[in-house]
């Protein structure tokens, strides 16, 4: 199994990437830094989280335009799984791999805890989770408040696109506790053809005990359930 991840000017969580997708899940991991144009023979890809281009203009509207972006946009169109992690959903956002927009939290600070969220749906980053699941990682971002327009919201919702959802830790909705107050506490998506998924929080901090939490594993152990199964989630 081999996973690329890409780096670009202000990444801060491609180490972390890199070490959940090698030394957690085992596969041969690699860093395609931003200025490449080809992936190379890979099976997945992971969008790291940061501050890429220092987040201005808005979070991910720069990365956009990189020289890898065209490489990673036919690597998702031709069904490749890849999973953008808080800039990278930001980032895949912006380049319209994955529907609406992440904007400043609405109590306008930077959320850096742990939250709680539902497994709602299955594809390729969730499979190995059962949906209805409850699980915790942590989140760090000022720009995580996830919106879309009404059809959109609609469709995410009726075809089963919504990868995550923030809750309480008894699976109750998590009103007033939501850390950025996403439209119907939206925490993750999937493309429609769910090789794609986004998310604000981070399970590659939260993957292995010794940091005091595994929950994320799951995500990763999705991805090798997923190639191994050589699943095709949607024609
Ligand atoms: N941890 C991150 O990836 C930070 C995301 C983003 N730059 C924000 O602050 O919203």
């Amino acid at each position: 199994m081999k996973v690329a991840v890409v780096v670009f000017p202000g990444s801060n969580a491609d180490w972390d990437a890199l070490h959940a997708a090698r030394d957690v899940l085992g596969a041969d991991a690699k860093y395609v830094f931003h200025k490449e144009r080809e992936l190379g023979p890979v099976d997945a890809v992971i969008v790291p989280g940061g501050f890429s281009y220092g987040d201005y203009l808005r979070c991910g509207a720069i990365a956009r335009f990189s020289p890898i972006s065209d490489a990673l946009r036919a690597f998702a169109e031709r069904g490749g799984p890849v999973l953008g992690i808080c800039n990278g959903f930001q980032i895949l956002t912006e380049m319209h791999l994955l529907p609406g927009a992440l904007s400043r939290n609405a109590h306008l600070r930077f959320e850096c805890r742990d939250v709680w969220l539902k497994v709602e749906n299955h594809g390729a980053w969730t499979g190995a989770i059962p949906t209805g699941n409850v699980i915790r990682l942590p989140v760090a971002h000022g720009e995580g408040r996830y919106e879309c327009d009404p059809e959109t919201l609609t469709r995410l919702e009726g075809e089963g696109l919504v990868a995550l959802r923030y809750v309480d830790p008894t699976g109750a909705p998590c009103g007033e506790t939501t850390p950025n107050g996403s439209v119907n506490d939206i925490a993750g998506i999937y493309s429609a053809r769910r090789n794609v998924m986004g998310l604000m929080p981070h399970p590659e901090r939260a993957s292995e005990a010794i940091l005091g939490n595994a929950d994320g594993r799951g995500i990763f152990e999705s991805l090798k359930q997923h190639l191994e199964g050589g699943k095709v989630v949607a024609a």
